[in-house]
């Protein structure tokens, strides 16, 4: 812009306007590089160059899609750009939980539609309506939003029929392929041009998947079959088989290598489009077999044949033209082909059956050269355009969903661009008239219908002016008079009018329209329609023809006579077939014109349009080339122009694009009046909300106007600040109008709420389980303690048993020892002296020795207990008086001891034998009785010990 600004400057400004151009630049510099602007919107101000400049920035960085408020601008990048359409691709946009905060795509958009099926609110059903200029990208669109929904909503595959799941939505893909081999076209403008407009809608269950499609297409321009402009070509499956065919299948349709065809112009070129068996591999999984495709093909192997037959000029009017001299053997082939009988075939294209009268007599009238070239071509069209219509059904009943199985639906609707050549004629008339429709769709819903609607709800708005296509329309279908109006007239008189009769009626019909117009320069007759796109020129000539299409009913019955498994369904024989060629005069019901069908259609595509949320793509086509990375201003320019974008842009960046009715406002958000606000001033609005909503909790009372109002007064919460006039978000009188962005702070505070309560939840349910496990816990505790003290009672009962046990066992025991040792000492007593040991009874002892030895062994006990005594004499004294109480021998020391040793330990008892030695019995002893002669001596006594000393308390020796 800058250089074109420098371009047109005058040389005395040079200076100032380059300054200009610095500081402007400067400024701009700070500001965010066009190419990273992702909505148009944002352009700062709205004007095409803007818009035009931000979009060139973009494509030169390979940025090919671009918001434009609720509009989706996508160049056409003319090169494969793959990492685009990667499934997982589609697969980040699907799982994003803001997909509009990632790049602008395709998926975007695709993405939205799919959550606004899933969040239920009204219209569920969705559509997107893809535009734009043929090559503009239309199908390539179309096909990848397929591809993401078969990504995206696939059913899951069951265990039980992986294989079905799966078969859905390949089908469905399938069908592009066919249908596009059918139905596709190489033109001027696009090497692979729809020449049918597609509506198909994807099918979805409650579970938000697909479980199936329809197709519905709209006016296949059949005419190609026969006729092609120069460099155009007819149908791309005629060059398929013609390519495709094996050597076998060649023979078989006879179509030899090299064979030239009328019908089959610029054969030489090959396109990417001309993939057999990528066709044939489509066709088979749509359930169509090998069988049956042979049969599709060897039919129009059959018509190309035919399209070779030609006659040449009659002289004599009453006889039929003759055929041409090669004709023959095509007419046999054709005839063959389509197992028809030759000569009926060729009577049939020669010769004219007129029905007259009241009888309805039958003539015959041959026909002239050119009446026969048409009858031929119409017998290609009606048996094309049969067949497309037929596999259009088959596909639909592969992939066509019960209708049970489905809630929802996604239109996606693909219809032929915008299209001005130098001659145009009804094809264009109608693809025109088409596009004329839908963009008169999205002026009314987005554009007139948003003023409009705010008006009504009693929202200010500024009107923006935008171009109404309104009066175009009135003149291509207006009543009661229109260019339609006045063709279906012209078929309906049947009359014979000239092209420029007919461009006469016209002009002076509809001389007021300010859409109509007329070049004075041109030399055939035509009149000029002022499209929204551009003006353009309809011939005249054919159109009357062309809008009758008339079928002569003969072809239809010769038809209806072939041997043709495949004709025999397209033709099934009935008892008359209807066509439109009734007797003038005869049929008082409107004649079915072309141009009334397809209105009709359209009419009927617009209605489900309407009760569907619409979405919007515009197709741009940066080059008319189809060169990549060469973007042409004007180019742009003239579709950003027709296409309505920057009025769009206006509207819905100062509009709110988002609209829902109160009801289900409140349904949706009324959980915002719990969040909790973190400002103080937000805590007082949510307070003073609270207050409210306490009385809201009872229904009857509460309005929904005072729901409303309360949420609006807990918006500051969400927002944090005071809700003011200029907020995004307006109260209408039915609907609340919001946008984009409120509408995302709005998600955000219910997700945030939705996690509050989640979390209340989660806690809610934590403290129950900690209390059921503490409660748990001490019932565990106290049948533990209970166990435990049973268990100590019992053992302390059994140790208390064993110990009453042990305490009379031994005290039966010691009362027996003691028995015993009473007994002994008893009779020690009674009993004589010891037994004298055998060294001292050689030299007995003297009596009085043996008294005193007695005394000593009665006194000796006596000693002990003086020794023990625990006062008086110590130590040495104290062994003094043992070994004087004992009458130790006095001689060597060896043969006696005084252990002493157990001074510290208490002496429960003393046992001794007078003759042997002592020993003394320590408290800790278990025995109280012990053996305490170790070495028996003469003078041991034997037998059991005596107490000597018995003490409770220990005795100190
Ligand atoms: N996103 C894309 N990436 C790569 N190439 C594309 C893309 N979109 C379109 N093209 C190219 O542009 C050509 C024309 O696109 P397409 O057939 O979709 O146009 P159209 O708008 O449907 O035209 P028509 O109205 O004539 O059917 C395609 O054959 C393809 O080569």
């Amino acid at each position: 812009m800058l250089q074109q600004v420098d371009d047109q400057g005058s040389g005395s400004d040079d200076q100032s306007r380059a300054s200009f151009r610095e500081d402007l630049q400067e400024f701009l510099g700070r500001e965010a590089p066009l190419h990273q602007l992702d909505d148009l919107t944002k352009v700062n101000p709205v004007t095409l160059e803007t818009v035009l400049r931000c979009l060139q920035a973009r494509y030169m960085v390979d940025t090919f899609y671009t918001n434009a408020g609720c509009t989706l601008v996508a160049l056409n990048p003319f090169k494969p750009v793959r990492q685009l359409y990667t499934p997982e691709l589609m697969r980040e946009y699907h799982t994003a939980p803001q997909p509009q905060r990632l790049k602008p795509h395709i998926f975007t958009l695709a993405e939205q539609t799919y959550r606004n099926v899933k969040s239920l609110i009204e219209p569920v059903n969705q559509s997107i309506v893809v535009s734009g200029e043929s090559g503009a990208g239309k199908t390539w669109t179309s096909r990848c939003l397929m591809k993401f929904y078969a990504v995206v909503a696939a059913a899951p595959t069951s265990w039980e029929s992986p294989r079905i799941a799966e078969r859905i939505e390949q089908r469905i893909l399938n069908s592009n392929p066919v249908m596009e081999a059918f139905g596709n076209a190489c033109t001027l403008r696009n090497n692979n041009s729809s020449r049918f407009g597609k509506f198909i809608q994807l099918q979805l269950n409650r579970a938000q998947q697909m479980t199936g499609a329809e197709v519905q297409t709209y006016l296949l321009e059949k005419t190609r079959v026969a006729c092609q402009a120069s460099s155009e070509r007819n149908f791309h499956i005629f060059y398929q088989i013609c390519k495709g065919a094996s050597e076998d299948e060649r023979l078989q349709w006879h179509l030899p290598k090299g064979a030239t065809f009328s019908w089959l112009p610029n054969p030489e070129r090959t396109l990417e489009e001309d993939c057999f068996e990528v066709t044939r591999e489509a066709m088979l999984h749509l359930g169509i077999d090998t069988l049956t495709q042979n049969n599709i093909f060897k039919v129009l192997a059959g018509l190309l044949h035919l399209g070779n037959v030609h006659f040449a000029d009659s002289e004599d009017e009453a006889q039929p033209c003759q055929l041409m001299h090669d004709a023959k053997c095509s007419l046999r082939t054709s005839a063959s082909l389509l197992r028809l009988r030759e000569d009926m075939l060729l009577e049939t294209v020669q010769i004219r059956t007129i029905r007259a009268g009241r009888q309805q007599q039958v003539f015959q009238k041959p026909c002239s050269r050119a009446e026969c070239d048409t009858r031929r071509d119409c017998l290609a069209k009606v048996v094309y355009a049969r067949l497309f219509d037929w596999l259009v059904s088959v596909i639909n009943s592969s992939i066509c969903a019960d209708p049970d199985s489905w809630t929802a639906f996604i239109g996606l609707l693909d219809v032929y661009g915008f299209e001005s050549f130098p001659d145009n004629s009804l094809e264009q008339l109608c693809i025109n008239y088409a596009n004329e429709k839908l963009q008169q769709h999205f002026v009314v819903h987005y554009l007139r219908a948003q003023q409009e609607e705010y008006t009504l709800e009693g929202l200010e708005w500024s009107f923006v002016n935008y171009q109404d296509n309104q009066t175009c329309l009135d003149l291509i279908e207006g009543s009661p008079i229109s260019v339609c109006s006045l063709l279906n007239e012209e078929c309906r008189l049947n009359r014979p009018s000239s092209a420029a009769q007919l461009q006469t009626r016209i002009e002076s019909a509809l001389a007021t329209s300010p859409c109509l117009g007329h070049n004075k320069l041109s030399q055939e007759p035509s009149f000029i329609v002022v499209h929204y796109a551009g003006p353009v020129r309809y011939l005249t000539a054919g159109l009357v023809e062309k809008n009758k299409d008339p079928v002569p009913p003969e072809l239809i019955e010769l038809l209806q006579q072939s041997q043709d498994p495949l004709l025999t369904v397209l033709f099934p024989p009935q008892p008359k077939e209807k066509t439109q060629e009734e007797p003038s005069g005869q049929s008082r019901a409107p004649a079915l014109t072309v141009v009334s069908k397809f209105k009709a259609s359209l009419e009927q595509l617009l209605l489900v349009l309407h009760s569907t949320t619409p979405h919007y793509i515009r197709c741009i086509k940066p080059n008319s080339q189809g060169q990549p990375q060469t973007f042409l201003q004007e180019e742009v320019l003239s579709q950003l122009e027709a296409c309505g974008l920057v009025e769009t842009i206006h509207i819905s960046a100062a509009g709110f694009p988002i609209r829902v009715s109160h009801q289900n406002f409140v349904e949706r958000y009324s959980l915002l009046r719990r969040l909790r606000s973190h400002t103080p001033s937000g805590r007082h609005s949510l307070c003073a909300a609270r207050g409210r909503a306490g009385q809201l909790l009872c229904p009857e009372e509460a309005t929904l106007q005072t729901v409303l109002q309360d949420l609006l007064h807990a918006l500051p919460a969400l927002t944090r600040r005071a809700v003011t006039p200029a907020d995004p978000l307006h109260c209408g009188k039915t609907k609340v109008f919001m946008t984009e962005s409120m509408l995302e702070l709005l998600e955000d505070g219910r997700a945030r709420v939705l996690e509050q309560c989640a979390r209340c939840i989660q806690c809610g349910w934590r403290r129950h389980q900690h209390r059921k496990r503490e409660r748990q816990r001490r019932a565990a505790v106290l049948i533990q303690a209970a166990i435990r003290s049973w268990l100590t009672r019992r053992h302390i009962q059994r140790l208390h048993t064993a110990a009453t046990v042990i305490k009379r066992a031994w005290q039966k025991w010691r009362v027996r020892m003691a028995c015993l040792a009473s007994e002994e000492l008893d009779g020690m007593e009674e009993k004589p002296m010891f037994p004298v040991p055998s060294s001292l009874s050689s030299s007995p002892l003297p009596p009085a020795q043996a008294r005193l030895q007695g005394a000593i062994i009665r006194l000796w006990p006596l000693g002990l207990v003086l020794a023990n005594a625990a006062v008086g004499v110590r130590g040495f004294q104290r062994k003094l008086v043992v070994c004087a109480c004992l009458q130790l021998p006095l001689g060597k020391p060896s043969n006696y001891s005084v252990t002493t040793a157990q001074d510290q330990t208490g002496i429960m008892s003393i046992r001794a034998l007078p003759q042997g030695s002592i020993k003394f019995h320590c408290r800790k002893s278990p025995l109280r009785y012990a053996d305490i002669c170790p070495k028996p001596s003469p003078y041991s006594v034997t037998g059991f010990n005596q107490i000597l000393l018995e003490s409770h308390r220990p005795v100190h020796v």
